[in-house]
This record gives structure tokens, sequence and C-alpha cells, in this order.
């Protein structure tokens, strides 16, 4: 299956950004993609917790996506603090991200972990995006495939399917650093992600849509979009402006 038969995805990840005063950037976002980008991209975006309900509310009929940065494993109960895929649901939420590597090395969450999360999101309903990637210490000791399948073989659960899971490529040391992989590189560990993907789930495996994540810009996007297996990406920083995401959403029109 080429690139094309994959509808691409751009997603935008807010990180703990956003106040009520954003809401505008957002609803620019929505108006824009009922043109012409509908038919052509799928578009997510993952405002703090905090703004979930009003974005839900805001896109609702518009097509664009929006979803939450995280969420416990259990439906409810004693996690102060913490909310579950139910909720996000509840909220409007239609899909959660996962294992970003912010989490997994400030709240020592650990592949098991993330894949209790991404088993709450497909029982509640939700996508779950599902993140995985090396750090700069793995790349240079020659590790970066090895960490990332075992991320892969640890995080996805056994339940995904195409519709459901998404995979995130999100090289550590390329997230806010401006410093990318070369488009050779992106492409060679998105092949081996969607060999592993397709050994443990088949034609299913050859459907989820694998997205490129780390200092992706405006000026960047086209050609990390072109690379194999790319099926679209997950943007930090450039997705806080309408008008940088709004670009990268263009560029994954090919
Ligand atoms: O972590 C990221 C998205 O989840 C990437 O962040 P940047 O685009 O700011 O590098």
């Amino acid at each position: 299956m080429s690139n094309a038969a994959r509808k691409p995805l751009i997603a935008g990840n807010w990180k703990m950004n956003g106040l009520g005063a954003s809401a505008p950037e957002f609803v620019r976002i929505v108006g824009a993609y009922q043109g012409s980008l509908k038919n052509v991209v799928d578009i997510m975006v993952f405002p703090p917790a905090t703004l979930l309900t009003s974005f839900a509310t805001s896109t609702r009929g518009a097509g664009v996506i929006v979803g939450a940065q995280d969420c416990h494993p259990a439906p409810s109960g004693a996690h102060t603090g913490d909310i579950s895929a139910e909720m996000i649901a509840d909220a409007g939420g239609k899909a959660v991200i996962v294992g970003h590597s912010e989490r997994r090395a400030e709240h020592g969450e650990t592949d098991a972990i993330v894949r209790a999360k991404a088993e709450a999101a497909l029982r509640a309903g939700l996508v779950a995006v599902i993140c995985v990637g090396e750090t700069e210490e793995d790349r240079d000791a020659g590790k970066a495939f090895e960490v990332v399948e075992r991320q892969l073989e640890g995080s996805v659960p056994n339940a995904a399917r195409a519709k459901t899971v998404v995979v995130a490529y999100e090289p550590v040391w390329a997230i806010g650093t401006g410093v990318t992989p070369t488009v050779e590189e992106v492409a060679e560990m998105h092949g081996r992600i969607r060999r592993a993907l397709q050994a443990r789930f088949g034609a299913e495996g050859e459907g989820m849509r694998i997205l490129y994540g780390g200092s992706v810009k405006p000026d960047n996007a086209a050609e990390l979009l072109r690379a194999g297996n790319v099926d679209g990406a997950l943007v930090g920083g450039a997705s806080l402006k309408a008008d940088d995401f709004l670009a990268i959403a263009q560029a994954a029109r090919g």
C-alpha cells in the first residue's frame, strides 16, 4: 500500500499551552478546514484538557477532531488530577495521545502503562495516538530501531485496528529543537515501523497511519510528508499558530 492509500492526518499537540483567549486560533483552523482541506486531509487538535469541551463544541459538524493529551487507564476512581478516556469522550473528545515522550520522561510512564492507556482509549471509543521514539543517546548507541520496535511491541494493544490506532514516531532529540532527522532516516524508521505493524496486525497494520513528529514546520513539512510510510505529522510548537498549522496541513495535500 502506498502512502496515498492512507488519508493523511495532521495533528496538533498544544501541550501545556492555551487559554480561553486561544479559542480564535482554533476557530480559524475549523473555518479553513471546512473549505477545500476536508476532502484530502484529516485534522486533529489536542488542546489542554481545560479547553477540550469548548473546542469540541466549536468543531461540531465541521470535521476537525478534538482530543486530549493523556488519559488514565481506569474508567473512574480515586486518582486525583487524572482524567479517564470515558471523561474525554463525554467532553466531546474523539482521540487521545498516549505515551508522549514528555510523559514517559516526566511521569515515568512505561510501555505497559502506555499500553493500558491505549486500551482505555479503545474501550471508550477514542482513537489512540500512540507515541514512540528514541533518545539521542539511543541513536548514538546505534539502538534507535531496537528501542522503537520494543516500544511498539510493548505499547500498542492487541486490539489495535487501522481505524482506531495511529502511531506517532517522535525522536526525542527532534522535539522542540529545530533539528530533524533526514528524510532518508525518517523513511527508514517509518519502514521499520510499518513492517512491525504488518507482522503483528496484517492488513490492519498496513492501513494504520504513522505520523512523524519533532520540529515539523511549514518550511520542512512538504519534504518530510513525502517520505515513504509517512502518513502525516504530529506538530507541537507550530500547531499553536493557525497560519503555521494550516500551512502544514496544506503541505499534506501532496
Ligand atoms: O512533541 C511534539 C508533538 O507531540 C513535537 O513538538 P515540536 O513540533 O514543538 O518539536
